[in-house]
């Protein structure tokens, strides 16, 4: 047993989800998934995500983050479990469209695993993936429409409602460039535009910040939080970053084992609206402690992974 894994069971009365059936998001039960028979990436793994909360998720490099949102967004399908996400029609709860579901074993759900072949749920999440993915010969504003004009729209409409949004996003006098002109703060605006405007509830971000410099990314996590609050929709947002997770997040979860078979959760004591130096709030001390402290066990495969030094918040 790892440390993980005892410190999981010594804190697992306590982090307990709030689930409200009818305000869930998102709702994993019993995901179970591996690429080969010899690489299990999640085992019988269960978390809620309630609408309009922004979660990060935080894990050791290379236990299957990216996997598990290629999973929520129905790119791949689970070997045994369900993935529920509202915005479907019925949606949540029910088992209409926006449900994928594999009998999990030892579950005894008694749902019905629909036929393999295109996941219902697919594109009821926004998903941004951790390269922009701009097209180079689309200026921001074609590449801000993509998603409504697949969707659909007919491409005036869908550059009307770009062109509304662009001056939050710090792109008013930006419409017409370029990606190869743009900054990389202002690529991944734009990127998140796209994701926004595709008018899903739950945003999937795959460490969007993760390329940009320091003083970058404290401004378009300030920023991001601007444009969460004023939208309000659910995301959960992948980082290596403890402090930009504690920074951002109503909730931190925590994946420390491999394969991954439970998240461990904090809740972050900050009040909102929030401004970048609540990073420093003493409050957050001892969570950002005990993470750091729970993903060196995980990353050690358990061994004595020591007092984390104070300074360091990244994984
Ligand atoms: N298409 C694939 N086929 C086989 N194995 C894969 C595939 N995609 C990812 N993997 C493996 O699954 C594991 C998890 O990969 P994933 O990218 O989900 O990890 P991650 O936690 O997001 O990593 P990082 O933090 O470095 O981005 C890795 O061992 C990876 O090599």
């Amino acid at each position: 047993m790892t440390d993980c894994d005892q410190e999981g069971k010594a804190r697992s009365s306590k982090a307990a989800y709030t689930e409200g059936p009818g305000a869930a998001a998102l709702d994993v039960r019993g995901l179970t998934y591996r690429f080969d028979p010899d690489s299990l990436l999640f085992e019988n793994l269960s978390f809620t995500i309630q609408k309009g909360e922004f979660v990060s998720l935080l894990a050791p490099s290379g236990v299957g983050k990216t996997t598990l949102f290629r999973l929520i967004a129905g790119l791949l399908e689970p070997d045994a479990g369900e993935i529920r996400l509202s915005g479907g029609e019925p949606g949540l709860p029910g088992a209409g469209a926006g449900v994928a579901s594999q009998p999990a074993p030892g579950t005894g759900s008694g749902l019905t695993a629909p036929p393999r072949g295109k996941p219902k749920r697919l594109g009821l999440a926004g998903y941004m993936p951790q390269r922009d993915g701009l097209m180079p010969w689309r200026t921001v504003l074609d590449n801000a429409a993509l998603g409504l004009e697949v969707g659909g729209m007919p491409k005036g409409e869908a550059r009307r409602r770009v062109r509304e949004l662009l001056p939050s996003f710090g792109l008013e006098q930006s419409a017409d460039r370029l990606p190869a002109e743009l900054s990389g703060g202002m690529r991944q605006r734009v990127s998140f535009l796209r994701t926004l405007l595709a008018g899903q509830e739950l945003l999937l971000l795959d460490e969007p910040f993760s390329a940009l410099d320091a003083m970058t990314r404290l401004d378009m996590q300030e920023w991001l939080l601007q444009v969460w609050e004023e939208h309000r929709k659910t995301i959960l947002f992948i980082t290596h970053d403890v402090d930009e997770a504690l920074f951002l997040s109503d909730r931190v979860l925590v994946a420390c084992t491999s394969p991954i078979g439970r998240l461990e959760e904090f809740r972050v004591p900050l009040d909102r609206p929030r401004k970048s130096e609540a990073m420093l709030d003493a409050s957050l001390l001892p969570a950002k402690r005990e993470i750091l402290r729970l993903l060196r066990a995980g990353k050690s495969g358990g061994q004595n992974p020591g007092e984390p030094e104070e300074g360091g918040g990244r994984v």
